[in-house]
């Protein structure tokens, strides 16, 4: 190839064989501009690559040094690529969904998202790439932990596999919130408490690690709040202590159930067997500490942000208009966190200002007694479904395999029960973010949704509970009369996947709700917007640029993904389109058709 000057396409391409060099492979993976990567996006992906790399000081070798080189004097000089190459990089498609797609029958791909809590056990560049091939389709970063250097960087190395590798993973931030934890334990990575033991638990902070059987709590208030004989239980019940002396800022305490207790451990209050709230009640859902994070959340682009302990719809409203004055070129969809008693009793108004739902199943087995969990779950997932919001299911998924490498069979059979009751995501905690098997847990929640996904599919499950109206107004009515009918045919008709030419999403959403049998592909334009359908049950977001009429999208997409081996000649589509060329208003609102790949 010539080191100088403008080279060819072809000879660049030739001497790959579209493929990169085997050793500069190591470095960036391969990249098969037969699959999607235009020239001109090819050199400029490697260039962003190897910046990335140098900026790490990842060794580069000789063969990487020159591409760089090459890269650098002619990409650009480089005319746009024309010909068949310039049609295929119209359609971005996720990696993962197309090995899927080139393997296996399309009905078959999986509906139910998963989500993974990045923390020390997955953080590294080649961990979350064994998560994001997994399926991994949302990292969550959890800001009760870590720094926000360590945050900045794990979101960097996701928005590098995005870029770079063809993954298309979202990142959802989850604050802090008024929750009451423990300190960090000194740098210790746990501590046991044993029957009888006398503990002390203090607002004092220290220089250095705490004195022994010493605990540092978070919250000014919690030592006026307290009386002996009070109870305080860490993490739900793990361990459990008595109140017995209080001396100004310290409380001294028996334990009662012995166990072992885990830095920043959350910390509930009972009193004669009741919840106790006292003054924690009036704490703020978003502290200043909260608002810094979401400042960063805003700065870094995160997809998703997460509140913790909602207890009213009125945080939401804040924060989703704080978002939008801070945050005009692009939306962030926030999530209320289920997990506050106080959120029980209107789950409806929040849900309802929310884009969406968290049942945090972890603190709220804290807050109200554990058999309850259950019933809170099914509602709120039938909640969300009916208001069209998506739903994630979190907390003690799997989570016997922090330690071990297979799951408990109750364990297999709670996923599966998340996934009949048609929940978007589920999510992983503690076994992604500190467990011993993050990509084995993934691979576990993969294959109970892929197995359940289907049996309700062939069971013809009727579990699913009618969908109530959702508008009033005509023009939304319509969107959703369209969807309920598009998702009833493609059943009907045993359709192999329904399309959707969407702007926002909203029309996608709208089938998702349906939960129909195929798989829904959400063609948009905008980056975001393809990000956060992530979310959504059963859709497969691609971006492309979309032409002026609904014929050539529908053309177009037929003939790349037909070439990409991602769809064959034959394959009954249903296709949906919302309007998305001003232009039709006046002609159409919106059409149902129903075409076979040509
Ligand atoms: N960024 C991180 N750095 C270090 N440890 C982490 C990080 N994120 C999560 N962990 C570990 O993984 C465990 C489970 O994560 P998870 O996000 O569920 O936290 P949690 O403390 O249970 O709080 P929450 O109620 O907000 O979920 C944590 O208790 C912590 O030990
Ligand atoms: C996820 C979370 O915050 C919980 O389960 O408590
Ligand atoms: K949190
Ligand atoms: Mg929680």
């Amino acid at each position: 190839m010539a080191a100088h000057g403008l080279i060819s396409h072809s000879s660049f391409l030739s001497s790959f064989k579209g493929r990169a060099p085997a050793d500069a492979r190591r470095l960036s993976r391969p990249v098969d501009v037969c699959s999607g990567l235009s020239v001109r996006r090819f050199y400029q992906k490697w260039r962003e690559d190897l910046v990335w790399r140098t900026s790490r000081g990842a060794p580069l070798d000789i063969r990487a040094n020159s591409l760089a080189h090459v890269v650098e004097n002619n990409a650009p000089t480089l005319a746009d690529p024309i010909g068949p190459q310039a049609v295929l990089d119209k359609l971005e498609v996720d990696l993962v969904t197309e090995a899927d797609l080139k393997e296996n029958d399309i009905r078959r791909t999986r509906r139910t998202k998963m989500c993974c809590t990045i923390g020390p056990a997955c953080c590294s560049y080649e961990q979350l790439e064994a998560l994001a091939k997994g399926g991994m389709n949302i990292a969550r970063i959890n800001m009760c932990h870590g720094t926000r250097m360590w945050h900045k960087n794990v979101i960097q190395n996701i928005r590098h596999l995005n870029s770079i590798e063809r993954y298309c993973v979202a990142i959802m931030m989850d604050t802090e919130g008024s929750e009451i934890h423990m300190g960090d334990l000194g740098g210790k990575s746990s501590a046991r408490a044993e029957d009888g033991e006398e503990w002390i638990f203090t607002v004092r902070q220290f220089v250095g690690p705490p004195p022994s059987r010493t605990i540092q709590v978070n919250y000014q208030g919690f030592a006026e709040d307290l009386k002996v004989g009070d109870e305080v239980v860490v993490d739900g019940g793990l361990v459990r202590f008595d109140v017995i002396e209080i001396i100004g800022p310290d409380v001294r305490c028996r334990c009662t159930d012995p166990g072992l207790l885990l830095p920043r451990a959350s910390l509930s209050f009972f009193r004669d067997g009741q919840l106790l709230q006292e003054r924690s009640a009036v704490l703020p859902t978003l502290s200043s500490k909260d608002w810094l994070d979401i400042d960063f959340g805003i700065a870094e682009g995160v997809d998703f942000i997460a509140v913790s302990y909602v207890k009213s719809p009125e945080v939401i409203k804040h924060l989703k208009s704080y978002i939008a004055s801070r945050c005009t070129d692009r939306s962030i969809g926030v999530f209320a966190k289920i997990e506050a008693i106080d959120s029980l009793n209107c789950t409806g108004s929040i849900i309802r200002v929310a884009d969406g739902a968290m049942v945090a199943r972890g603190d709220l087995g804290a807050q109200i007694p554990l058999e309850l969990v259950p019933s809170v779950q099914q509602n709120i997932i039938d909640l969300c479904r009916s208001l069209n919001k998506p739903v994630m299911v979190a907390s003690q998924l799997l989570e016997s395999m922090i330690e071990y490498p297979i799951p408990t069979r109750a364990e297999v059979a709670d996923v599966a029960e998340a996934v009949r009751q048609r929940a978007d995501v589920l999510m992983l905690s503690g076994e992604s973010a500190m467990g011993l098997f993050p990509d084995k847990s993934v691979e576990v929640l993969r294959n109970v949704s892929l197995r359940i996904e289907h049996i309700c599919r062939e069971e013809k499950s009727k579990s699913l509970k009618p969908l109530p109206e959702l508008s009033t107004a005509l023009p939304e009515r319509i969107s959703e009369q369209v969807c309920n009918a598009a998702a009833e045919m493609a059943n009907n008709l045993r359709a192999d996947a329904i399309f959707v030419y969407t702007r926002e999403g909203h029309m996608a959403s709208l089938l998702s709700r349906n939960r129909p049998d195929c798989p829904i592909f959400a063609f948009t334009e905008a980056p975001d917007v393809r990000l956060r359908l992530n979310m959504l049950w059963g859709l497969i977001p691609v971006r492309m640029d979309f032409s002026e009429d609904v014929g050539s999208n529908l053309r177009r997409t037929f003939s790349v993904l037909k070439a990409r081996g991602l769809m064959k000649a034959g394959d009954l589509v249903i296709a949906v389109s919302e309007n998305i060329v001003p232009c039709d208003q006046a002609a159409m609102l919106q059409s149902i058709q129903v075409r076979r790949v040509p």
